[in-house]
């Protein structure tokens, strides 16, 4: 178990372990190898260093090969982990700063040290980051140099040169991979996202589709097929917008006559059939793109028409009248057959409002319920 996953097991049961973030698990991986390299690279160079002692040996070591598990382990616990990395990036160059000033300059070792370090920060902070980790490395080495009056050599061992040279191709090598597997994992999420858009944008095409749908089902009666009363106020209230004054119209009111007893002789389904017959008929004679037909109620329809005059509006009711009576609908295998009537009352004019015309077409329709059924009754101003 690694520390950061031993740190999140929640005490009394398993809880899903945090990821580690991207930076932190790379820098892992390349200080571990790298920074082994640089120990035999050092150690190369440092054979022939007056100064090195066992302190000088156990400080290489310890800064080599155990920092960097240490540097993991608190990124790891680090509430901003990608900060936490830029900043021991930076310890890093500062570090590499003191060794190569301790070690006099030698040229392949700090060419070396100083290239990782800037090219590091380069990538993570951009320029601003490399002139940083460039100046912390010139304080460590001057700091050294000075400090404690180390001469510069600049010479680097023929065996330091080689595994320097053999560090920068592997550091390199591993730098150019994780670029490549970052651009590789950028292609696949790039993908991935482009096919969540096109099946966003399918199904937003599919409720826009379903809402159109839905929204001509509210408009209209599921029995008869035809625009029932909410569809009618919203069409009046949209031929009405933006005019002063009523436009010229036909009303036309009919009723299916004693349309109970069809119901109490046939039942309900003969009487829905009769429903669906007459509102056929109407959609026929009267569907066109000027004309609505309209289930008003029960066994109520209601025609809204073009003005075309009385003459016509009654030469229209009464064609409908008798083209309903000679209807004649079967009740079923070998049964009998239904015949039906209407009784319609209509009223047309000019600047009239609809509410008015329809008043007239009922009192006409009451006319022609009263003068006996199946009858035409115009319901004049
Ligand atoms: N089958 C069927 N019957 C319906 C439907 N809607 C309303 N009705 C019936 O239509 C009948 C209307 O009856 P009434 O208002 O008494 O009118 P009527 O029998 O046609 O008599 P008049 O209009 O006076 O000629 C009632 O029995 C309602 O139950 C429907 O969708 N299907």
């Amino acid at each position: 178990m690694s520390a950061s996953q031993a740190d999140s097991a929640a005490p009394g049961g398993p809880s899903p372990l945090p990821r580690v973030h991207w930076l932190v698990a790379m820098n892992r991986r390349n200080r571990t190898l790298g920074f082994a390299l640089l120990w035999l690279v050092m150690a190369a160079q440092m054979r022939w260093h007056a100064a090195s002692g066992p302190l000088a040996w156990t400080l290489l070591t310890l800064h080599l090969l155990v920092l960097p598990q240490m540097m993991y382990w608190r990124a790891c616990r680090a509430a901003n982990p990608r900060e936490t990395e830029v900043g021991h990036m930076l310890l890093d160059a500062l570090m590499f700063g003191l060794w190569s000033g301790w070690l006099g300059h030698p040229l392949w070792i700090s060419g070396l040290t100083l290239v990782c370090t800037t090219v590091n920060l380069m990538a993570f902070r951009g320029p601003p980051g490399a002139l940083q980790a460039g100046a912390l490395y010139l304080v460590g080495a001057l700091a050294t140099g000075f400090g404690l009056g180390i001469e510069p050599v600049l010479q680097t061992d023929r065996t330091a040169t080689l595994l320097a040279l053999f560090t920068m191709e592997v550091y390199l090598l591993g730098f150019a991979w994780g670029a490549y597997q970052r651009s590789l994992q950028l292609h696949r999420t790039r993908g991935q996202l482009r096919e969540r858009e096109q099946d966003l944008q399918r199904r937003l095409d599919e409720i826009a589709l379903l809402q159109v749908r839905l929204a001509e089902q509210a408009r209209r009666d599921p029995l008869t097929g035809l625009h029932n009363r909410r569809f009618l106020v919203e069409h009046l209230g949209a031929r009405q917008s933006g005019r002063p004054a009523a436009p010229p119209l036909g009303v036309m009111l009919i009723d299916i006559d004693h349309f109970k007893r069809v119901n109490d002789s046939h039942g309900h389904a003969a009487g829905d059939a009769v429903l669906q017959a007459v509102a056929r008929l109407l959609e026929q004679r009267h569907g066109g793109e000027a004309e609505v037909v309209c289930r008003y109620g029960g066994e109520e329809f209601l025609l809204l028409l073009p003005y075309r005059g009385a003459a016509r509006m009654r030469a229209l009711a009464e064609q409908l009248r008798v083209e309903a009576e000679l209807l004649r609908l079967p009740l079923g295998e070998g049964q009998s057959l239904i015949g039906v009537t209407l009784s319609i009352g209509w009223a047309c004019g000019h600047d009239e409002p609809f509410e008015a015309l329809l008043d007239r077409a009922d009192r006409a329709l009451y006319r022609a319920k009263q003068g006996g059924r199946n009858r035409v009754e115009s319901g004049l101003a």
